[in-house]
């Protein structure tokens, strides 16, 4: 899909590399959309000063994935104030968004894109590796084996089948992850803010947060991490689960107080975590780090070769869609229904 004759060529901010999808992005060139320009800066001061220089002028839409923070920092309203007024778009590869303050964004008549859908499935299944990895115990006898201890002194686990599985955010991968759990014979409750068609539940039953922090046996965090999702289990919630619970994370690490889940693990209350999202990362809370209790993935979720090409081509198919009709195929939900000029 080329241009149309009154169509410009588009300046487009490449924040962060293309690591797959080269061909989609040398189309976008040949095709006569974009005009790449590229970043020097390494960092948030070089980039503002990068920013002032002028080098952005002009610019129409962002590309940026999650690596690139390292460089920009959170898109902030301090960020976009440095960016030029014509910046209209920023395609964001990734489901989780929480990188980027869409509040400020829209304020500025900026629309943002995300990636829904193409991570599910990689996702899905590093959450039930989890799930069976926390459930079984297997990093105990992991670490142990290293050690030159055998099993290392690890527990007996416990099987999934028939346990109550309580999926907080039934969205894209919670559902898939439903579907995997079945194959395991686990039984599924989920709360969100609404309840799904029940075509979309699948047999998962509603309930609300209290009753699923009550009853699941595993609590599965697959919600996105915003203003009203930071630390959502915490201290208290601790309290009104089930002893012995299991928690895995896949979502973003903040959505658990860290400091907390150190605690409910060392009091027994938490028998065991899988996690492959953290607080602060790369940085790993020192308690996680040193009990064997804990599973631990180094955010690797969506670290396939077909899940990170299948997300880059989505990416650009927002990007072209920004570019030719000023339009997005997965604009974020908070922006849906605002007018932008
Ligand atoms: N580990 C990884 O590599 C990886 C990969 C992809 C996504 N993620 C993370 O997983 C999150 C979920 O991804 P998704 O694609 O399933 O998103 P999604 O938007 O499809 O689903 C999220 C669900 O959470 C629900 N929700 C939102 N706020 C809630 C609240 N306060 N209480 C209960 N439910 C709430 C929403 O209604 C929605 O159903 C992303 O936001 C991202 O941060 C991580």
């Amino acid at each position: 899909m080329g241009p149309s004759p009154e169509q410009t060529i588009k300046k487009v901010l490449l924040i962060g590399e293309i690591d797959h999808a080269h061909d989609a992005w040398k189309s976008l060139e040949e095709d006569g959309v974009v005009e790449t320009v590229h970043v020097k800066a390494t960092n948030r001061a070089d980039f503002l000063q990068e920013a002032g220089t002028g080098a952005f002028e002009g610019i129409y839409a962002v590309y940026r994935n999650l690596p690139s923070v390292s460089i920009t920092g959170r898109i902030d309203a301090e960020l976009l104030e440095a960016l030029p007024r014509s910046l209209k778009f920023i395609c964001h590869v990734g489901a989780g968004y929480d990188q980027i303050d869409v509040h400020a964004c829209s304020a500025r008549s900026i629309r943002v894109s995300n990636v829904p859908t193409a991570p599910d499935d990689a996702t899905a299944d590093v959450n039930m590796f989890l799930i069976i990895g926390a459930l079984r115990g297997f990093n105990c006898g992991m670490a142990g084996l290293r050690r030159g201890e055998w099993k290392g002194g690890a527990p007996l686990g416990h099987d999934p089948q028939g346990k109550i599985l309580g999926i907080l955010g039934m969205g894209g991968i919670g559902r898939t992850l439903k579907r995997r759990t079945d194959a395991f014979g686990m039984k599924v409750i989920y709360h969100n803010r609404t309840r799904l068609p029940e075509s979309l539940e699948a047999g998962a039953a509603y309930v609300g947060f209290d009753e699923l922090l009550a009853r699941a046996d595993v609590i599965s965090l697959n919600l996105p991490l915003n203003k009203h999702t930071h630390h959502i289990i915490s201290t208290a919630e601790f309290a009104k689960m089930k002893d012995g619970v299991v928690i895995v994370n896949t979502a973003r690490g903040a959505v658990i107080d860290e400091d907390a889940l150190v605690k409910a693990l060392d009091s027994g209350k938490v028998r065991s975590v899988g996690l492959d999202v953290f607080e602060n990362e790369p940085e790993v809370h020192p308690g996680l780090m040193a009990n064997d209790h804990v599973m631990l993935v180094p955010h690797m979720g969506t670290h396939t070769y077909e899940t990170q090409t299948a997300m880059e081509c989505w990416c650009i198919d927002n990007l072209r869609m920004a570019c030719t009709i000023g339009e997005l195929k997965s604009l974020v939900p908070e922006q849906a229904g605002l007018s932008f000029t």
